[in-house]
């Protein structure tokens, strides 16, 4: 079976394993069950007739005498390319938009408050090619592009926070950038945030595109609660999502576009450590299919050129604060993922656990500021 043929881990565990057996294998994988949300028969029936997958689930958290449950559904969205790469750019991008609101309007049927996209959700990751023409033709201004007025509709529509990654282009100095732009669900743009970690990695040759983010680590205030958006990338930085915990992210929202060779490994391990570590709730997102592209590139590794990237994997999930997870989407199909979460979950494991509380951050911070220095003496006792 080849990886763009597997559809999912859960679901082989699912069809291997004795019933008993299974509930302990996944209380070790999963941690704490994420019940099964119930969506509307509308929903379920408009996402089988648009082809896509549709799933959803909860994070419950402890009732509280002081404070009411604080309930959010957040929707995950992962999707193909809806036309070949090399089909004119309008069309393509026109596709993806039209792909988008067909399954942003199952999200509303599902009472979603805040969507998100994956990375540069309306083009194909053609990073990979090295060529600048056409790609960097799909950047569009973060306030006033296409795309972005394409989403303030979406948002006002359903009342919905939209996040929106696409590839931006600041006008005044053409500069590009990988940006997700965060809409409120009033339909305004509320702002935006800039990937700041570029791969060097594999075909990911993306520092040639577009610059490092000057955002820093922004927070969004929703109606919905504080949200942060770590693109792709960052997510292999510990630091990067600890930052926007420190800004009080509530949720933090990971686009990605990576590839089964590459990362799969540790695609179920960063974004839900994340979690775990900041007390925080983490959404992550990838992107499905394989895209082929017209002119041949090579990896820089000594084998043949290729038209392709590899198989995008899919299997977007969103992980709890308490070390739980919901299963993931499909490795191979377009999905919309409906999680509810507990926001109050974050603080009552923070009690339990305490970790940002015994973080001793300002002894690190000492220390690290000590590391980054050119005259750093590691400090080692050898025999
Ligand atoms: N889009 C992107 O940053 N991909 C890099 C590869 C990875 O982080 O898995």
């Amino acid at each position: 079976m080849s990886a763009c043929e597997f559809e999912s881990l859960e679901k082989s565990l699912e069809s291997h394993l004795p019933e008993a057996e299974l509930a302990e294998v996944k209380r070790i994988l999963f941690g704490r069950d994420t019940p099964k949300l119930a969506l509307p028969s509308c929903a379920v029936g408009a996402a089988a007739e648009r082809q896509f997958e549709l799933k959803g689930y909860k994070f419950d958290a402890a009732q509280e005498q002081l404070r009411p449950p604080r309930r959010v559904r957040v929707g995950l969205v992962q999707h193909r390319i809806a036309l070949p790469t090399d089909a004119p750019i309008l069309d393509q991008v026109g596709a993806m938009h039209s792909r988008i609101g067909e399954i942003v309007e199952v999200a509303a049927m599902c009472g979603v408050n805040i969507i998100c996209f994956q990375e540069t959700w309306t083009m194909p990751f053609a990073f990979c090619t090295r060529e600048k023409e056409p790609w960097t033709e799909f950047a569009e201004s973060a306030e006033e592009g296409n795309t972005t007025r394409f989403c303030q509709e979406l948002a006002k529509k359903y009342n919905m926070v939209v996040i929106s990654p696409i590839l931006e282009r600041e006008e005044l100095h053409s500069t590009l950038w990988n940006t997700a732009v965060v809409i409120s669900n009033s339909g305004n743009v509320l702002g935006k945030s800039r990937k700041n970690h570029i791969p060097r990695v594999g075909d990911f040759n993306e520092s040639t595109y577009y610059m490092e983010g000057d955002t820093g680590h922004t927070v969004f205030q929703t109606q919905f609660g504080k949200l942060a958006v770590n693109i792709c990338y960052g997510r292999h930085h510990p630091l990067n999502w600890f930052m926007y915990s420190m800004n009080g992210a509530e949720i933090i929202f990971n686009p990605s576009a990576t590839v089964g060779a590459l990362s799969e490994p540790m695609w179920p391990i960063e974004a839900r450590n994340a979690a775990i570590a900041n007390h925080c709730f983490t959404c992550a997102i990838n992107r499905v299919g394989t895209e082929h592209f017209k002119s041949e590139f090579t990896s820089g590794d000594g084998k043949k050129a290729h038209h392709d990237f590899g198989h995008f994997y899919g299997s977007s999930y969103v992980a709890g604060p308490d070390g739980s997870r919901t299963p993931g989407l499909s490795r191979t199909r377009d999905g919309l993922l409906v999680v509810e979460l507990d926001l109050n979950l974050n603080r009552q494991v923070s009690d339990k656990w305490s970790f940002k509380m015994t973080g001793r951050y300002a002894e690190y911070a000492e220390k690290l500021g000590e590391a980054v220095r050119p005259d750093f003496k590691p400090k080692i006792i050898k025999e």
